[in-house]
């Protein structure tokens, strides 16, 4: 297997769902099952927060969300846990500033994909040098799906990170809804990564094809 083109990264990020049982008010494999219907474009198992399953529980959950996503067609990624990520066969690993060195993380999965978060261009050259086959950035707006979240920044962090040369496949993250897509993707953004706006919605399959619309239609609109 080869890394992923960066091309075939761009297309994968345009809808990128986040989830964990934390985040959910139904059985995780229906939301999942919905998001796929609805046209998400990539999957991460996050499995954090108060209540999050650990251990053999967790294992099973992941293994479930990602036959779903194999059946599909849907790459699965798995937040923080290289080790899951290895056991699972997982299409890649997303980490952050706190989960380790990138370095080493992009020598242990090997040609699989490797997102790394960043909040500011030294930590997305960092990034880059280390293998990442994308950035997260965020939190572009408020949210309340993380914890710890930093503060956000607005769209213009994506602006400086691409007038700064950063040209890898880029995420934005946080408090995103079909309603500020269309700002983040004229600042640079390949698409958008969500929890609430489909998890919490009412229907998620409704939920991530206006996601994927409003995806689709800035970036139509940004190639004018
Ligand atoms: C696509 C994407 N971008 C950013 C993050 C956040 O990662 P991190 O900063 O490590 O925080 P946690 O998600 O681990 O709490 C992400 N998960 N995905
Ligand atoms: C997992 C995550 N990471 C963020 C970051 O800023 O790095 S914000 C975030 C939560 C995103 O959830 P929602 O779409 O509900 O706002
Ligand atoms: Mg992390």
């Amino acid at each position: 297997m080869a890394r992923i083109a960066s091309e075939a990264m761009r297309e994968q990020l345009e809808v990128y769902f986040i989830m964990g049982s934390v985040n959910c008010a139904k059985p995780p494999a229906e939301i999942l099952a919905e998001a796929i219907a609805g046209g998400i474009t990539l999957f991460q198992f996050r499995e954090k927060g108060s209540g999050a399953l650990v251990g053999e529980q967790k294992y099973e959950l992941a293994k479930q969300l990602q036959h779903i996503c194999q059946e599909h067609g849907i790459p699965f990624i798995v937040n923080d846990d290289v080790e899951l990520a290895l056991a699972l066969d997982a299409d890649g690993v997303h980490i952050g500033q706190e989960d380790g060195d990138a370095r080493i993380v992009r020598e242990k999965i090997g040609d699989k994909i490797l997102g790394v978060s960043a909040h500011n261009l030294q930590e997305a050259l960092a990034a880059v040098a280390a293998g990442a086959d994308y950035i997260g950035v965020g939190p572009i707006y408020p949210t309340k799906s993380k914890e710890d979240a930093k503060k956000a920044q607005g769209p213009g962090i994506i602006r400086l990170l691409r007038r700064h040369g950063i040209a890898i496949p880029l995420v934005a993250i946080g408090g995103i809804t079909a309603g500020n897509v269309g700002e983040v993707i004229a600042a640079g953004a390949d698409g958008v990564s969500v929890i609430s706006a489909i998890a919490s919605a009412p229907s998620p399959a409704v939920a991530a094809r206006q996601l994927a619309q409003a995806v689709h239609l800035s970036k139509k609109g940004a190639q004018k």
